[in-house]
């Protein structure tokens, strides 16, 4: 079972590091672009496997995707991050041509397998890539609600001074500062957030989170890694375990949502086929206007892509 990395940054490197630790699959293929690092940083993760005590093999290399060849899983992270002052959407010139390239090369050598993809701005990478690909929407989808959900959990846990293991939450909408998070959907050992916490509280959660990748940007000059790469390696291990796991996924929407012909996150079953089943939970009209908005914020960057010619 292999599963191929590309872009061994920031990210890439932690989610192959997570991959191996949990001995996710057994072999986990790394690639970057710049000589020698994605098989630099390979050599280094396998030379924790002693300490860690895991065997699943690591493999680095510089832009021969004939090493990736059969992958079933491929997750994308090329492409540059943002800095402070910038948005996600600033980055789409640059990383739109490299993930149209970089998806290329992958279903060429790879053509049965899932993709996940992690570069910026993500839901229109998301679009990017399934337009290269060309293959059955379930098998191309982005990693953004995972990570948005587990910050959210995380600041709910700080605020209750309870375990993030018993917060389970629904986020949804594109992954920018128009995200939508949910807590009518939210529970904290099966108790609905709105009994444990005061709704100036919840609202500030919201906000926090809404902005939780550029408050990481403000203090580290350059994105998150440690969760992301975490995030879309459990995204990795629910379909090659074909855990059947309920996850929010950037996905490929025709009509669920009253959404259509766009690239958005919600709630789905993923499993060894991708993206099994999209889950449709009601919406009130408030939640809904919130979702419509961020649609609309996707459309907008959308149009931007098109402008730029790169497809
Ligand atoms: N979806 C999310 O939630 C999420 C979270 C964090 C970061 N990101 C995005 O992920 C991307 C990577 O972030 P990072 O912090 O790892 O950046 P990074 O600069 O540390 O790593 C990016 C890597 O991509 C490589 N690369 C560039 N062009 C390539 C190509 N054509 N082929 C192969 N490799 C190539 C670079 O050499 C570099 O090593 C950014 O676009 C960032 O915005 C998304
Ligand atoms: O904020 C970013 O630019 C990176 C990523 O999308 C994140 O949310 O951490």
């Amino acid at each position: 079972m292999k599963v191929t990395v590309v872009g061994a940054g920031n990210v890439g490197a932690t989610c192959a590091n997570v991959l191996a630790h949990n001995e996710v699959a057994n072999e986990i293929v790394l690639l970057d672009i710049k000589e020698g690092v994605a098989e630099g940083k390979a050599l280094d993760m396998w030379e924790t496997s002693p300490v860690n005590l895991y065997d699943s093999r690591i493999t680095g290399s510089t832009n021969d995707y004939s090493k990736t060849a059969g992958s079933e899983v491929v997750v994308i992270t090329s492409g540059i991050p943002r800095k402070p002052g910038m948005s996600r959407d600033d980055l789409i010139a640059t990383n739109a041509g490299i993930v149209k390239s970089v998806t290329e090369n992958v279903i060429k050598h790879s053509p049965d397998a899932k993709i996940i993809i992690v570069s910026n701005p993500l839901d229109v990478m998301c679009y990017t890539a399934f337009l290269t690909a060309k293959i059955d929407k379930s098998r191309v989808m982005g990693m953004a609600g995972v990570l948005d959900t587990a910050r959210y959990r995380s600041f709910i846990a700080m605020e209750l001074n309870v375990s993030p293991k018993d917060i389970q939450a629904l986020l949804m909408g594109g992954h920018g500062d128009t995200m939508v998070p949910l807590p009518r959907y939210t529970t904290v050992g099966g108790i609905p957030l709105t009994e444990l916490m005061a709704q100036d509280k919840i609202d500030a959660i919201i906000e926090r989170t809404k902005f939780g990748g550029g408050e990481i940007v403000k203090l580290l000059g350059t994105s998150a890694w440690y969760a992301p790469g975490a995030a879309a390696a459990q995204m990795v291990e629910a379909i090659v375990k074909d855990q059947k796991r309920v996850l929010p996924v950037c996905s490929w929407l025709t009509g669920e949502y009253g959404q259509k012909d766009i690239y958005l996150g919600v709630p789905v079953i993923l499993g060894k086929n991708g993206i099994e089943k999209i889950l449709e939970v009601d919406l009130n009209d408030a939640e809904k206007e919130l979702m419509n908005g961020s649609a609309d914020a996707v459309r907008n960057v959308m149009g931007i892509l098109k402008d730029l010619n790169v497809l």
